[in-house]
């Protein structure tokens, strides 16, 4: 029609997501065209029903329960199915094929990322995975390529949508734990299986792909230090208030440096204080944040919807843009980067700020007891706050923020604490992260 010539596009998948990148491809056939030198014409769409109700009304005779078949011939293959398996198994048929791809399959490319690098890299084909980490917000391409020239320090990101609406609501409006999670529930914020979003596991997948970009290294998903939000409390959301924070469930990629003296990685997922004036702490309701830190930059955020079917396809939309301008000039794609290859470190080396709460004996001495055990530890604190309950007797609570530690001696002292005769209960501990 205007000279472009065909690239057949495999959509495999046709959910919340899927249907949005189907319908933007056909609505927007021939801006995209001028775009990319090349027309991107939808050879089909692999669906597991033909007869499904979909989201979007798209042409019937696209729909096939054929996946192997459409991959065949594809020049870019786009998974949005979701999972593990047959994901992995169609992609890698595509790679071997030479076909681009582009999914958003956050699960798969926290277990096998490596793998499909790999397979990619062999043949010279782009695997692009945008819409992965904070839907639609360009992270993985500003850290693979605007940054690649940069050194990165420490990413802090707020990647999961639901929790940070669990956390914003107790904060804001007071919520209980419970009613906040069935405010998100009802509103259908949480994943199928909730426990992937409280617990942390969505999030540490996708701290082991910033982790992995960021440092040029292979982070496994299970080397990432997890504690998801269960255990957060409205008095520790009201003592954080007090403190002149805010809770936030972050996603931390850090360049550390052990105790040794060895360079590593830290990769940590867990609820943790952020001050007021941090740019992460105005993150609120379901929408995501990465904050980067780097050595030349210095400091970086990125905003947006970490989540919804038309914000994904955006993200998935910019891939395929880019892997279909890959086919037009030739040449291979971008591979992945784990040159550096450092060692994950275990959270015990991370140093960072504390804030520990205790109900103590209200009586003499208790005070330098306490001091002492800090400072048998390591541990310097910064401020002591205490507070006697009007209906305590005998007891007072005590809110201790801790200067730089190092996590080992911090975990070393609460164990302490804990064991000490003056301490009644150790009540919380939150790291203070973002300084
Ligand atoms: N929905 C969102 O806001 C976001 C989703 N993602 C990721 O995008 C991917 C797709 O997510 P959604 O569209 O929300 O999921 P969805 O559950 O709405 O859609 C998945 C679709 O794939 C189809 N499917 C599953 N297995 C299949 C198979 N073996 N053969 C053919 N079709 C199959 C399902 O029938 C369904 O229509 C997932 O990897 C998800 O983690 C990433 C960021 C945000
Ligand atoms: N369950 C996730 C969805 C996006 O990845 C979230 O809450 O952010
Ligand atoms: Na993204």
């Amino acid at each position: 029609m205007n000279g472009y010539r065909d690239l057949r596009v495999a959509l495999l998948g046709c959910g919340s997501v899927g249907a949005q990148v189907a319908r933007l491809i056909l609505e927007q056939g021939d801006e995209l065209a001028a775009r990319v030198g090349a027309r991107l014409q939808l050879a089909g769409i692999a669906v597991r029903s033909l007869d499904a109700k979909r989201d979007v009304e798209l042409p019937q005779e696209l729909f096939t329960t054929d996946a192997e078949q459409l991959v065949l011939g594809a020049d870019v293959v786009v998974e949005l199915m979701g999972g593990v398996e047959p994901a992995r198994t169609l992609i890698l048929q595509a790679l071997e094929a030479g076909a681009d791809v582009v999914t958003a399959n956050k699960a798969l490319i926290a277990a096998h990322g490596p793998e499909l690098a790999d397979a990619a890299e062999q043949v010279g084909a782009q695997l692009s995975y945008e819409a992965a980490v904070a839907g639609a917000i360009p992270i993985i391409r500003p850290l693979r390529e605007s940054l690649a020239g940069d050194h990165i320090t420490r990413v802090l990101g707020i990647v999961n949508g639901s929790t940070n609406y669990i956390l914003d609501r107790m904060d804001r409006f007071g919520d209980s734990a419970e009613d906040a999670m069935r405010v998100a529930s009802e509103l259908g914020y949480l994943e199928a299986d909730p426990t992937l979003d409280v617990e942390g596991y969505d999030a540490a997948q996708k701290a082991t792909i910033l982790a992995s970009i960021a440092f040029h290294t292979e982070v496994p998903v299970d080397a990432v230090h997890r504690e998801g939000i269960t255990g957060i409390t409205s008095e520790q959301i009201q003592a954080a208030r007090n403190a002149g924070a805010v809770i936030k469930l972050l996603a931390i990629a850090e360049r550390v440096t052990a105790t040794d003296g060895t360079q590593g990685v830290s990769a940590r997922v867990y609820p943790a204080l952020i001050d007021r004036d941090h740019p992460l702490a105005a993150v609120h309701g379901g929408k995501n944040a990465v904050f980067v830190e780097a050595e030349a930059a210095g400091e970086l955020m990125f905003y947006g919807a970490g989540a919804g079917g038309v914000e994904t396809a955006s993200a998935v939309l910019g891939d395929l843009v880019s892997a279909a301008r890959r086919h037009v000039v030739g040449g291979p794609g971008i591979p992945g980067s784990a040159h550096a290859d450092l060692p994950i470190l275990p959270v015990g080396e991370v140093r960072t700020r504390y804030q520990v709460m205790l109900d103590v004996r209200d009586e003499p001495g208790v005070l330098a007891a306490i001091a002492g055990i800090l400072a048998d530890h390591g541990v310097s604190a910064a401020s002591v706050e205490q507070s006697v309950p009007e209906d305590a007797a005998g007891t007072a609570t005590l809110v201790i923020g801790t200067h730089t530690a190092r996590e080992a001696d911090l975990a070393a002292t609460v164990d302490a604490l804990r064991d000490s005769d003056v301490v009644t209960a150790v009540t919380s501990v939150l790291r203070l992260e973002g300084n």
